[in-house]
């Protein structure tokens, strides 16, 4: 029995607005609940609007911490990082008052970095209360990508929280194929999942990693096909 919620819209705008609306809603109740709200998330392009919509909701962002589900092994200044991309559009406005954890390290190598990020995320809360993924042509999420090596390590029940990857090059990764990302563990172990896929090209490869077994094959299904953690997949053209 799959977890998947489908919340599907008939345009960007009034997915960004149903999608940034209930992110916040569940940063606010994470914060009444608990004091704190820990907020996961992907970088790429597809979110740029929802993160800035987001940015400007009352929230008490003092008490949320957002840390990154992947990284390219480039530095915050490259215009490649994730981090910069989430610094730019969602550590803005109210949101720049949130605590932020990078997953880059000064390491030469992802697989060098490895210690310390996983000093870093061991910091944060057993269970995240959002994770926010995409998802690529090739039915990759997060840095999880077909084939990759260190993928095994990603897929595996258990895994340590955050994985370094070596990608195949591809017209999807371009030329950043080194990677650090969290493994499908540490996604599921968050109260809730949010897959952002937009367009009908996404449609048909969502819709095809359902139809699936192989995660090795597309590593979105590891999420997707799973009934532990609840996810909502937010689409539209
Ligand atoms: O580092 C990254 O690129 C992202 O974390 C990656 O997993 C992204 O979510 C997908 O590639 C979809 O990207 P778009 O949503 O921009 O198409």
């Amino acid at each position: 029995m799959s977890a998947v919620r489908e919340q599907f819209y008939q345009d960007r705008e009034c997915l960004v607005t149903a999608l940034s609306d209930e992110l916040a809603a569940v940063l606010e109740k994470a914060i009444a609940d608990r004091g704190e709200a820990c907020l996961l998330v992907s970088g790429g392009s597809t979110p740029k609007p929802v993160y800035r919509a987001l940015a400007s909701r009352p929230l008490d962002w003092s008490k949320v911490t957002v840390a990154l589900v992947d990284e390219r092994w480039v530095d915050a200044d490259h215009p490649a990082s994730n981090e910069q991309f989430i610094r730019e559009n969602l550590l803005i406005e109210g949101a720049a008052a949130a605590k932020f954890v990078a997953m880059k390290t000064s390491a030469a190598t992802a697989v060098l970095g490895l210690p310390e990020c996983l000093a870093r995320y061991g910091a944060l809360p057993l269970q995240p209360d959002l994770c926010v993924l995409g998802m690529g042509l090739d039915g990759h999420t997060a840095s999880l990508f077909p084939h990759a090596s260190g993928l095994d390590s990603g897929l595996a029940a258990g895994a340590d929280r955050c994985v370094a990857i070596t990608a195949q090059q591809s017209e999807v990764t371009g030329p950043h194929t080194e990677r650090m990302t969290l493994s499908v563990a540490a996604i599921l172990a968050c109260r809730h999942i949010v897959l952002l896929i937009t367009g009908d090209e996404k449609l048909a490869v969502y819709r095809q990693a359902l139809s699936g077994p192989d995660a090795r094959e597309m590593p979105v299904r590891a999420v997707l096909r799973q009934s532990q953690t609840p996810v909502s997949v937010y689409w539209s053209p």
